[in-house]
């Protein structure tokens, strides 16, 4: 798949442990509602792993595939192969971007950014885009870094204007076109979507 930045616009990440209800059910609906980019992010307390995490992200990468949305992973670069990804997302601490992009020539590659320090020292010519937070306070993610605020944002397009950028961390309906006026080509989000009443609202006014 051929990456351009607006696959960045409505990108929902989201793992089992997120939902209270079937996991590909919300990814439906998420993907009815117009989703640009899904991530499986099967990860942390709740979360499935073996056998049963590869028969989900097989479940979900054939709704992704049915309404043509990428399909990306989070982090398991072991399942990438498997599950015939179009795209991968990495942070700082894990598989070194360098590695990931001599393993995976031709996919879709994103990298989390949170520091100025991880800005400068990042291979930022090997990725397709960055994922740059957490903008606002979250509770989703167990160990998120330092909230940056819509700030950070700035700082970053300042310095590198055309780099695709996905604003990540506690966006929500009220908040995510803050995050575009920042300067954002999108906003990436779980529990805007999964602890929605209305799915398809929710995506619309994201
Ligand atoms: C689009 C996007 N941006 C950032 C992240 C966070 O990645 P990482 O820092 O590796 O943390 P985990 O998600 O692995 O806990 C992401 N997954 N997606
Ligand atoms: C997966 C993830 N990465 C983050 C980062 O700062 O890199 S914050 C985060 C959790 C996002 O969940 P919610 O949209 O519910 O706040
Ligand atoms: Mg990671």
């Amino acid at each position: 798949m051929i990456f351009n930045r607006e696959l960045l616009r409505k990108y929902f990440i989201m793992g089992s442990q997120n939902c209270h209800r079937d996991p590909n059910a919300v990814l439906e609906e998420a993907l009815a509602a117009g989703i640009t980019t899904f991530q499986f992010r099967e990860k942390g307390t709740g979360s499935l792993s073996g056998e049963k995490k590869l028969q989900l992200g097989r479940e979900l990468r054939e709704r992704c595939r049915a309404h043509d949305v990428p399909f990306f992973i989070n982090d398991d670069i072991e399942l990438a192969e498997e599950l015939e990804v179009d795209g991968i997302h990495v942070g700082q601490d894990d598989m070194p971007v360098k590695e990931v992009r001599t393993r995976f020539s031709d996919k879709i590659i994103g990298l989390s950014i949170s520091t100025q320090e991880e800005l400068d020292r990042s291979p930022l010519e090997l990725v397709d885009y960055i994922g740059v937070g957490p903008i606002f306070t979250t509770s989703t993610k167990e160990d998120s870094k330092q909230t940056v605020g819509l700030e950070w944002i700035h700082t970053i397009r300042a310095q590198f204007p055309d780099i695709p950028i996905v604003a990540i961390g506690g966006i929500q309906t009220e908040n995510a076109h803050s995050a575009i006026e920042a300067g954002a080509d999108g906003v990436s989000f779980i529990t805007a979507v999964t602890e929605a009443d209305d799915i398809k609202e929710a995506a619309d006014k994201l």
